[in-house]
């Protein structure tokens, strides 16, 4: 199975910026081509990026055996009176093929809530798109010995109206609040285990992926690989340049993490 391994730019990179990036990340994946048979590279740049993005990874872009391109948020409804959004259609037609949902940034800021994101997650499926579920706890609710309960809270609430078919299509990355960021505390392999255990009982084989997110960088990524149940990763910082973006996808193809 292809691990996915991929980056979302979050309110980063001008156009001409996410240009460079992409141009180069296409020039490299091109020439090593081994690296798309181990994994499954994604990026999410900025709305305003992602027709640019879609266009400088040319026949890449969304091909099987490619890179996915996906937008950071869009809105449930199609169209409409709703000034500043972009619906799923719109980021479709700018060349996104997957839609992150639900990240702890757009919960802690722009009012997120379980039932947005289970709205959110049925118009994806309802395009074609593949919804990348972001999920995890606080401190307070890792203290209180809460964080299984509290992530299938917010699995099921935002994927329990979903057919079994458009279930397989989901991603679901576990992104901690207190490990993203660069407030963030890298997690110790040990504290990822038993929500890994949670998820991959629950979802494991039944949806697209399982992915862990916070400060991962290429000197955890191996660890991070190898905890039973994760499927790829999702990253920010560390592959906000394309170096740091490219070593994150070495380690990941690498025959040692098999
Ligand atoms: O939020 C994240 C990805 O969505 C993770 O961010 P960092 O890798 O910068 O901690």
């Amino acid at each position: 199975m292809r691990r996915w391994i991929g980056t979302s730019w979050k309110m980063n990179k001008t156009i001409g910026q996410a240009r460079a990036y992409a141009r180069g990340l296409r020039a490299e994946l091109s020439d090593r081509g081994e690296m798309l048979d181990r994994v499954q590279p994604f990026v999410i740049p900025p709305a305003t990026a992602l027709a640019a993005v879609t266009e400088e990874m040319g026949p890449l872009a969304n091909m099987a055996g490619g890179i996915r391109i996906g937008a950071q948020n869009a809105h449930w409804e199609d169209s409409g009176a709703w000034t500043g959004e972009l619906s799923i259609p719109q980021v479709k037609d700018a060349g996104a093929t997957l839609i992150e949902i639900g990240h702890f940034e757009r919960r802690e800021h722009f009012g997120e809530t379980v039932e947005t994101t289970s709205w959110k997650v049925q118009a994806a499926v309802r395009h074609g798109l593949t919804p990348l579920l972001c999920i995890g706890e606080s401190t307070q609710i890792r203290e209180a010995g809460k964080t299984a309960t509290f992530l299938l809270d917010q699995t099921r609430g935002a994927l329990s109206a979903l057919t079994v078919e458009q279930m397989s299509r989901v991603i679901i990355a576990y992104e901690p609040i207190w490990a993203i960021g660069a407030q963030g505390r890298p997690a110790k392999v040990g504290e990822l285990r038993e929500p890994f255990d949670v998820l991959a009982h629950e979802y494991g084989g039944r949806t697209e992926a399982l992915l862990y997110g916070g400060s991962v960088t290429p000197g955890n990524a191996s660890e991070l690989l190898g905890i039973p149940g994760v499927n790829g990763l999702f990253v920010g910082r560390s592959a906000w340049t394309l170096s740091g973006y490219l070593e994150l996808l070495e380690v990941a193809a690498a025959p040692e993490n098999p």
